[in-house]
């Protein structure tokens, strides 16, 4: 186990490259047990998330290689096997094997999935749309079990909008018999993304992208290749360090729109943000951060995964910003640390009231899930001295190649070996 070490406090230049969407790739590589033949996805990010989900496709049966960002799934020998435990509990978007096996094998047990620890994450969504489809679904002892005999094509309205249940039912759907009519369907792009795997595979799906999704169920479905589309979460957390410390960094591979929310808040905090085809272009600018108040939101509103960055940088900015967070009432486990860091930061119910500008000053920190730990890094490139952050393997779920990438802007950060008390720590959290 290592640990992450970052010394602060120097401003940044340079291009660094956005990689595949993490949201999408999770999806991706469960809908490829849906094909009869191979299916091969270009630029999927070297992440965790997406070797453990490669392991779990082995496991039923896949024939898989994931060489160079290029993974290629042969799905024709894959089985219903149950995955009660083991790998589904290390991420979250294990729950789309769920759809994929009802999908294909019209029967399922899969474990409760693990992910960030955000309080509560309920999947009754995803369950309410198999049932409606003609599934039987049970939870035994952690794991849920799914059968139908035939699926069937159903009306769904989603009480809550959710990204995995608009994606797991989409996977459910499209080998079901009949229409299948999502309605309150979230409109992330990682669900067009889905949503365009799917079709190029043969399935007839339309609205994917809107809040009305249509699904005619098509009898087969076949392999076919697939560009993934770039991680907007992880260009909104390095257009965050930018702002904070760039003089000029480029964040190349990016669709601009989709991080519009956030260029649009560092644009009234007064940062220099220049918006081109694919790239967009940030200095900190000379005049003081201005501060801002921000509402996480579904798409295309701020999105909740990077709420935590965003926060660092308020910590630099002048005056009273307030974060509130309608998705994940919870997501404030960064504020601790950042306190220790020295900044200046109340939660109250689901906000962040953060006063600014304060210095940061290094310190030994922990990550507690994927984005509270980014937000440690961005800590980390701001504060002066060193950051020690243990828990990196939260990171390592969501940024790929974060050292190497990083460096290439002119931060100061390395990895060393965790020291043996530091090891002990890590074991008695994971308890
Ligand atoms: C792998 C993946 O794509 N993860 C993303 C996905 O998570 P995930 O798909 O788990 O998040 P959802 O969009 O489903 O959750 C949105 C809200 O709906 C609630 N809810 C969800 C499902 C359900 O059945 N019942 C229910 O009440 C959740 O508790 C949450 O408050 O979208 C989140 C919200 O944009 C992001 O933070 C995650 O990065
Ligand atoms: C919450 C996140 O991930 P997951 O849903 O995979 O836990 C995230 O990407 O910020």
């Amino acid at each position: 186990m290592e640990k992450l070490l970052i010394e602060g406090g120097h401003r940044l230049n340079g291009t660094i490259q956005v990689s595949g969407a993490k949201n999408s790739a999770v999806a991706l590589i469960p809908a490829a047990i849906l094909a009869n033949s191979t299916v091969t996805i270009d630029q999927l990010p070297d992440i965790s998330d997406v070797r453990h989900l490669c392991e779990l496709l082995e496991e039923i049966g896949g024939k898989v290689d994931f060489t160079d960002n290029v993974l290629t799934v042969d799905p024709s020998h894959m089985i219903s096997m149950p995955l009660p435990n083991g790998r589904v509990k290390k991420l979250r978007a294990s729950y789309y094997i769920m759809g994929a096996m009802l999908g294909r094998f019209k029967k399922a047990v899969v474990g409760l999935p693990g992910g960030c620890n955000l309080g509560p994450r309920p999947i009754d969504q995803h369950i309410k749309g198999f049932e409606a489809m003609g599934a039987t679904v049970t939870n035994e002892q952690g794991a849920i079990y799914l059968r139908a005999d035939e699926l069937r094509g159903a009306r769904i309205y989603l009480d809550v909008v959710s990204v995995g249940a608009t994606i797991n039912i989409m996977l459910a759907a499209v080998l079901a018999k009949g229409q299948t009519v999502i309605e309150n369907a979230a409109k992330e792009p990682e669900i067009i993304d889905v949503a365009t795997l799917l079709s190029s595979m043969g399935a007839r799906i339309k609205g994917a992208g809107t809040d009305v999704i249509r699904i005619d169920g098509v009898k087969e479905l076949h392999g076919c290749r697939h560009s993934i589309i770039p991680d907007r979460i992880e260009a909104g957390t390095f257009m965050v360090m930018a702002a904070a410390m760039g003089e000029h960094v480029i964040v190349d591979n990016v669709i601009p729109q989709h991080v519009e929310s956030l260029t649009a808040k560092l644009r009234e905090m007064g940062v220099v943000v220049n918006v081109k085809d694919e790239q967009i272009e940030i200095s900190r600018g000379k005049l003081p951060l201005k501060k801002v108040d921000v509402k996480t939101l579904v798409h295309p509103g701020f999105p909740t995964d990077l709420q935590q960055p965003l926060s660092v940088l308020l910590t630099q900015a002048k005056g009273s910003s307030i974060v509130t967070d309608t998705i994940y009432g919870a997501r404030f486990k960064h504020v601790d640390e950042l306190r220790r860091m020295g900044a200046d930061i109340k939660v109250e119910s689901s906000s962040a009231i953060i006063d600014g500008p304060t210095p940061l000053q290094g310190a030994k920190v922990k990550a507690s899930e994927l984005r509270a730990g980014a937000a440690l890094v961005v800590a980390g490139i701001i504060a002066n001295g060193v950051t020690e952050i243990t828990g990196v393997e939260h990171i390592y779920r969501g940024y790929s190649h974060l050292v190497e990438k990083l460096q290439g802007i002119g931060v100061k950060i390395w990895t060393e070996d965790l020291e043996v008390d530091e090891e002990e720590n890590m074991s008695i959290d994971q308890l």
